[in-house]
């Protein structure tokens, strides 16, 4: 299987080590879920991806997209890559809308700065996006302002403005952690749906596994700054084979893992 993303032994310090020797590999189609619990090393590592590290952290390793060795790329190189092949969502959609534009403006504006085309063309294409991700009234909804959608709504338009210039490789920092249970459902499945259909490459991190089995295709478990496991999902969640993977597995609601033992 071919792969688009390829970590290798990516180490990043920052003061001290905080990612110490991960690697992944990320497949067009597929979901890589990565887990683990608050600090060990999961955001630190898709920030990596994306060149968005603070200024003072000093990484190692290698990150290809295709062929191509990223990590270490100069700014201006990075933001070619950056929202053009992979893009990103992140927990609280907030973050990567504007409050005081209209959803159409940040849409269009990111196509027409990105792929180059005109007015009508963009428009058409943003109201294109919107009925994908399932916002309702999608042509109305250009027309208005963040604040007036719910959070799941917001999510869904994030999602949109990550797709909207057909990247190979989406990364999803705990896309529905700020959510409703009832609205998270949806979105992951959204997320699953485009993956597929788009052949995208997605990393997910999540320190919830529960979410985790409802959509990847592969799991990483990160303690630490380590990948501590790695699987296909039915084999994870089947024999976990690390005490630490068993004992997040036991802290889901209805786990047969209680108790600690497989
Ligand atoms: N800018 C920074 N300077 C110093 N330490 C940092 C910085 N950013 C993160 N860290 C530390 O690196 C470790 C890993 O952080 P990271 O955010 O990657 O964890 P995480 O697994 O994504 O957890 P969470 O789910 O809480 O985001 C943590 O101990 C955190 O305190």
């Amino acid at each position: 299987m071919s792969d688009i993303l390829t970590i290798d032994d990516l180490t990043v310090d920052i003061g001290r080590p905080l990612v110490k020797g991960v690697s992944l590999e990320l497949h067009p189609g597929r979901i890589q879920g990565l887990a683990g619990e608050s600090g060990s090393g999961k955001t630190l590592t898709s920030l990596a991806v994306l060149g968005l590290l603070p200024r003072n952290a000093r990484t190692g390793g290698s990150i290809r997209l295709g062929d191509t060795e990223i990590l270490g790329l100069r700014r201006r190189e990075l933001n070619r890559i950056r929202g053009r092949r992979i893009a990103m969502v992140f927990q609280d959609p907030s973050s990567s809308l504007h409050p005081q534009l209209t959803v159409g403006h940040q849409l269009t504006d990111h196509i027409r700065t990105h792929l180059g085309l005109g007015r009508a063309a963009a428009r058409d294409r943003a109201a294109e996006l919107l009925e994908r991700v399932n916002v309702p009234s999608a042509s109305d909804a250009l027309g208005r302002y963040p604040h007036q959608f719910s959070g799941g709504q917001r999510q869904r338009i994030a999602i949109a403005i990550a797709l909207a210039c057909d990247p190979d490789v989406l990364l999803a920092d705990e896309p529905t952690t700020a959510l409703d249970v009832t609205v998270q459902a949806g979105i992951l499945q959204l997320v699953r749906d485009l993956a597929t259909e788009r052949n995208l490459a997605v990393l997910l991190v999540t320190h919830d596994l529960g979410v985790m089995s409802a959509v990847a295709d592969d799991v990483a478990v990160m303690r630490d700054g380590r990948v501590v496991e790695a699987a296909d999902r039915e084999t994870l969640f089947a024999s976990p084979q690390h005490e630490y993977t068993r004992g997040l597995l036991a802290a889901l609601p209805g786990s047969r893992f209680e108790g600690g033992g497989a």
